[in-house]
């Protein structure tokens, strides 16, 4: 049995107000790790908070979040627990809205946004170049000096991939790639990816939740999987408010759901999961199970999985009930059959307990 325990959460992130974020930041670690989670995914852009519009592109914006980032890093923070830290990162002259991905005092993989969210309240385009690089897909980077020292790592992989853990897979999926016209997760997911780490930055509006728990739900119904999903909450300094209501879903169930319109600073939401269970539940085709089961656990696959639990609206528009046959003849005639040739081999059937 694999079973993991796994945190987000929903942050008050205030503009360029490094101090409040970091204090926010290290809340939801020291609570993540009291609850004996090995993963806390914080929302997008927390170090420095998503709405800091033209700051962006002042050098010094990115400086202070290394240095937010390095704190964290040199001090226990991140021992026995991976971190998916949101902040901006500077790679040659572009601007990439990332996830930094930290396990014990090393970064482990820089993700920049890949769709960038534009249009409505969003203009990251402004700000962020989007990575679109296919090859390599993983570039090296090299870490500002002050950092490199400090971690006494010199460089990062920087791009789109996963990390590989010994039992299980972990990746990125930021935001606004969950919900544009060509999302990752399927294709992590084909790769052997079970845990998807979405950071957002998600502002309130009538009826989007009930939208993101689509996009959430239908992303693990499908190919299985965590989606873990983290929001910022409340307002950080722009036009807008952040709703939080950060979840954890498991092959379409949502298992966990923090509180929308919270009016507290950090809201931790923390769920234990086994991934046997994940991988036995999810929902492909005989046919998907043998592409991608070669990629995840094969002998774990099989068509037990096509059963999931229901729930009573699953069935408001299912007639087929009252559409066949339960009266089963055929079946209780075989039964009849057995027992008549049961009692004519002179074998006796137990009938009552007497
Ligand atoms: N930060 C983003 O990528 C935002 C994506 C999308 N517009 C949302 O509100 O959820």
């Amino acid at each position: 049995m694999r079973v993991v325990k796994v945190a987000t959460c929903s942050l008050n992130q205030w503009a360029m107000d490094f101090d409040c974020n970091m204090k926010n930041i290290k809340e939801s670690i020291c609570r993540a790790k009291a609850a004996g989670a090995a993963i806390r995914l914080g929302p997008e852009l927390e170090i420095t908070a998503y709405g800091c519009e033209d700051h962006f592109l002042e050098p010094d914006t990115i400086t202070h979040a290394w240095e937010c980032l390095k704190e964290l890093l040199v001090g226990d923070w991140t021992d026995g627990i991976l971190c998916s830290f949101g902040m901006p990162v500077m790679r040659g002259a572009e601007r990439y809205n990332c996830q930094v991905l930290c396990l014990n005092r090393k970064i482990v993989m820089i993700r920049p946004k890949m769709w960038l969210a534009n249009g409505g309240s969003c203009g990251e385009l402004r700000w962020f170049t989007a990575w679109k690089q296919k090859e390599p897909l993983l570039d090296e980077f090299l870490l500002p000096t002050h950092v490199s020292e400090a971690l006494s790592q010199t460089t990062v992989p920087f791009g789109y991939g996963y990390i590989q853990f010994l039992d299980t897979a972990v990746a990125a999926e930021v935001c606004m790639e969950l919900f544009c016209a060509v999302p990752i997760h399927p294709e992590l997911a084909l790769n052997g990816v079970e845990v998807f780490m979405n950071a957002s930055g998600s502002n309130h509006q009538v009826r989007k939740m009930d939208r993101r728990l689509r996009a959430i739900t239908g992303a693990t119904h499908a190919r299985g999987g965590v989606y873990m999903y983290s929001n910022l909450l409340g307002c950080d300094g722009g036009r807008v408010y952040y709703d939080g209501c950060s979840c954890i879903v498991v092959n379409g169930d949502v298992v966990a759901h923090g509180l929308q319109f919270s009016l507290k600073d950090v809201h931790l939401v923390v769920a234990q999961i086994d991934l046997d269970k994940e991988e036995s539940d999810i929902g492909m085709t005989d046919e998907e199970l043998s592409v991608c089961g070669k990629l995840r656990r094969i002998f774990r696959q099989g068509p037990l999985s096509m059963f999931k639990s229901y729930s009573p609206e699953d069935n408001r528009y299912d007639q087929r009930q009252f559409l066949y046959n339960a009266r089963w003849p055929y079946q209780f005639r075989k039964i009849d059959e057995l027992v008549q040739q049961l009692n004519a081999d002179g074998e006796a059937l137990p009938t009552s307990t007497e």
